[in-house]
């Protein structure tokens, strides 16, 4: 890639009049300009330009490189893929650069002021020494330091971006570059480009090897091996779920990337000495055979040692003698009408007696009755109301705390148990996007006498550790979950590592208890978490159908049984399409595209606003993407666009989207639609800790990385009323029988298993001495 000079074939160059979008997150951008010079002769010098950019200002001049391109919608329109301020040459373009709001507080009289004293040469005059400044007449210090710094910002900026053009990078990556080393950009690039994979979300090996390499720093480089080593580990924990990477593993990855297109030879000697430098500088973990990321070795530490702190505190709990157990649980059974199953009865008997203890069990074992049965058994065996009415404008908190992964399990949380339940994020106290922080630690714990929290399976070895950190010793804690359910998006499988240790005591229900008549849903989960799964479905089933198709049919499946759904009083709301992938005709976004035309479809009474390659209108279903703890909204919860105010129906003067969230409407201006896309179809990750009336999955031979028994699990068991399956059954048998499971690598296990038997130790130690 070149950078934008007058020699490149397709150029305009012209002065920003109006801007008519821009995007601070995604930097995409749509503005006017007047044009006063170009590549090609244009009869209209007003044109439209699209592509990504910078901080873009009003009457500042830029030179754009891309073509021309008509837009069905929006008309003829320049694309650019490079822009650059052009430092104005004239005197008049001077002025009216130093007078723009770039510079506040410059209008146009002292602009001129400036170009009068210092000449037309005085922006370099000015980056060459400040102190000319104040030969300018009524320019304040104040004023001129800051004319000083914008320039050299806009310098530095230029200067960054320019040169990461030229090395191949697009807009957005550049931008993250500046914004992670501001001015000191181009000195730790020309130094160590390697650094940025260690620092910028987004620079993978391959990007920074490409500015090393024109760097001369090739072969063996020490900064060039530890990139990629460190590049290799965080792949192995970002994108497989790995707690830790064998340094095998890891030095034969480095050795394949660092030789993939550069002809070297590598000596995995030479990588090793770079990984036990990278361990002297603290930046990995080495443990014999395992490396690890910092942040994961001691998340998995602190959890192993707040569970021996929390498991150690069972002698501070109340001791109630069975008959007083049973009586409560009599009473309980009265009330709710039922009979605790014998497995049941022990869960309840285990939460009351264990600081710590796991439920786990499939849809309708009865791990939410379980739940019920404790509250209220332990609300009679202590005496306290478990009423939160009860506890309004009293300085004691509410003795239960319930909290789940995500906002909609939280909320079937609420709904089942009739208390209060929240995100475990707003439970901690989680403030800020992406890199924030959590107000609840292991100085300043959780109010309360015990603690629940559901879908346990999808937590990741950094939640739990901060969740386990802000346990304090006198709670107890029930930890809920489906042990066949999909291990957590981030790294680690704590909920299952605490299962097979041994260390949490763990109660496990496998008797089905919701099952109407001819329902046939249930036992389908079970028979697929079996891997017996049946020769075909029962048609006549109410609730299980099956619609064989091929894969390029499944969008018109999907869409026959959406519209099926809808004549029988069914709306978007009642129904979730899961596919396991993005891309291809089959994938979530095509998907989505065909369900919004379906459900929603453009109309005049509905406004909308075009954003990247889709469409938002009102009505719409859209999923949020990323926490957003301010407006207690998360990842994974579903909401509904219920209105969308243009700039002048707004104070703010901006464009305004209104979408509710189960009741809760929260306001989203343009670029926060970075934080949603389309709900109608998602994948199944993201559905996981939701349920829905009516799930429809297609399931073809062309997901095959995706047919994995857990994936296919989680899926089937996001359905309450009904699951209409299309697709391939072959394909849902490879799933099935798949033993292709993903196998994470943690040693979280171990450290519970060394603790305990470590504590074993002591105790017979102590009894040998008694
Ligand atoms: N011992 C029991 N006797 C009678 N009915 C029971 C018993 N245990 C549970 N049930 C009933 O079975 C149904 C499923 O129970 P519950 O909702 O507690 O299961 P669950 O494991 O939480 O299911 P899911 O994970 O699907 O929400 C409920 O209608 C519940 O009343």
């Amino acid at each position: 890639m070149t950078q934008p000079n007058e020699e490149s074939k397709d150029y305009i160059k012209g002065e920003l009049l109006h801007l008519i979008f821009h995007n601070e997150e995604s930097l995409y951008t749509v503005a006017k300009i007047r044009v006063n010079q170009s590549s090609e002769k244009l009869e209209d010098k007003e044109v439209t330009v699209v592509g990504m950019m910078t901080e873009p200002e009003k009457d500042v001049t830029y030179m754009f490189t891309g073509q021309f391109s008509d837009h069905p919608r929006f008309g003829r329109q320049y694309k650019f893929d490079q822009f650059q301020k052009v430092i104005p040459e004239t005197e008049q373009g001077i002025i009216l650069y130093l007078s723009s709001d770039r510079f506040p507080g410059i209008g146009k009289k002292t602009a001129e002021m400036i170009v009068n004293e210092l000449g037309i040469n005085c922006i370099s005059v000015i980056l060459e020494n400040p102190s000319v400044l104040e030969s300018v007449p009524k320019l304040k210090q104040e004023k001129a330091s800051h004319v000083y710094k914008t320039l050299l910002e806009d310098q530095g900026i230029e200067q960054v971006l320019l040169k990461l053009y030229k090395y191949g990078f697009g807009i957005q990556l550049a931008m993250k570059v500046y914004k992670a080393y501001q001015v000191e950009a181009l000195e730790i690039i020309s130094s160590n480009p390697y650094k940025m994979v260690e620092d910028i979300e987004g620079i993978g090996f391959a990007k920074a090897d490409l500015i090393g390499k024109k760097q001369g720093l090739t072969g063996n480089h020490p900064d060039r091996l530890k990139a990629a080593v460190l590049f290799v580990l965080q792949e192995q924990s970002l994108s497989e779920g790995h707690v830790f990477a064998l340094n095998e593993t890891v030095v034969s990855e480095a050795k394949m990337l660092l030789e993939k297109d550069s002809g070297d030879e590598i000596s995995p000697l030479d990588i090793a000495d770079q990984v036990i430098a990278l361990g002297e500088e603290g930046k990995i973990i080495v443990e014999k055979e395992k490396m690890y990321l910092p942040s994961l070795y001691f998340a998995e530490q602190g959890i192993a040692t707040n569970l021996n702190r929390l498991m150690a505190s069972k002698n501070e709990l109340d001791e109630y003698p069975e008959s007083e157990f049973l009586k409560a649980l009599g009473e309980v059974e009265e009330e709710l009408g039922i009979s605790y199953a014998p497995s049941q009865k022990e869960g309840i008997q285990e939460a009351l007696h264990s600081p710590l203890m796991i439920l786990t069990g499939g849809p309708g074992t009865g791990k939410t009755t379980v739940i019920k049965g404790l509250i209220e058994v332990f609300a009679i065996l202590k005496g306290v109301s478990v009423s939160p009415d009860d506890y309004k404008n009293k300085k004691k908190p509410f003795p239960i705390v319930m909290a789940a992964p995500t906002g909609r399990a939280a909320k079937r949380m609420s709904e089942s148990t009739g208390l209060p339940s929240s995100t475990i994020h707003r439970m901690l106290g989680y403030k800020g996007e992406g890199n924030g922080y959590f107000e609840k630690d292991e100085d300043e714990q959780i109010d309360g006498d015990v603690l629940i929290i559901d879908e346990m399976s999808m937590v990741d070895t950094w939640l739990a550790n901060q969740l386990f950190k802000a346990v304090p010793d006198n709670m107890q804690v029930i930890f809920v979950g489906d042990e066949d359910q999909l291990p957590s998006v981030g790294p680690g499988q704590v909920f299952s590592d605490l299962l097979e240790s041994g260390a949490v005591p763990a109660v496990r229900l496998t008797d089905i208890y919701r099952q109407s008549e001819g329902s046939k849903i249930i036992e389908f989960s079970h028979q697929i978490k079996d891997g017996e799964l049946p020769a075909s479905v029962d048609q006549q089933s109410r609730d299980l159908r099956f619609f064989p198709c091929g894969p390029d049919k499944v969008p018109e499946a999907v869409k026959q049984i959406c519209e099926r759904a809808m004549t029988k009083g069914f709306t978007a709301r009642d129904i979730q399409v899961l596919a396991p992938m993005y891309r291809g005709v089959a994938g979530v976004e095509n998907l989505n595209d065909i369900l919004q035309t379906l459900f929603n479809p453009k109309s005049d009474q509905r406004r909308e606003v075009p954003f990247g390659n889709v469409v938002y209108r009102t009505g719409d279903m859209v999923l949020q993407l990323v926490n957003n703890p301010e407006d207690n909204v998360f990842n994974g919860d579903r909401g509904e666009i219920v209105s969308i105010k243009t700039e002048r129906e707004t104070s703010e003067k901006q464009l305004e989207i209104i979408i509710s969230f189960d009741g809760l409407e929260v306001t989203y201006t343009k670029p926060d639609l970075t934080q949603i896309t389309h709900a109608y179809c998602c994948s199944i990750h993201k559905s996981q800790g939701s349920e829905f009336p009516i799930v429809i999955m297609p399931v073809v031979k062309s997901y095959y990385r995706m047919l994995r028994k857990k994936l296919i699990y989680t899926g089937v068991t996001r359905a309450k009323n009904f699951l209409l399956l299309c697709g391939d059954w072959k394909a849902l048998e490879i799933a099935v029988e798949s033993n292709r499971e993903e196998i994470r690598q943690t040693t979280l296990k171990e450290k519970l298993i060394n603790g305990l038997e470590k504590e074993n130790t002591n105790e017979s130690a102590g009894a040998a001495k008694d």
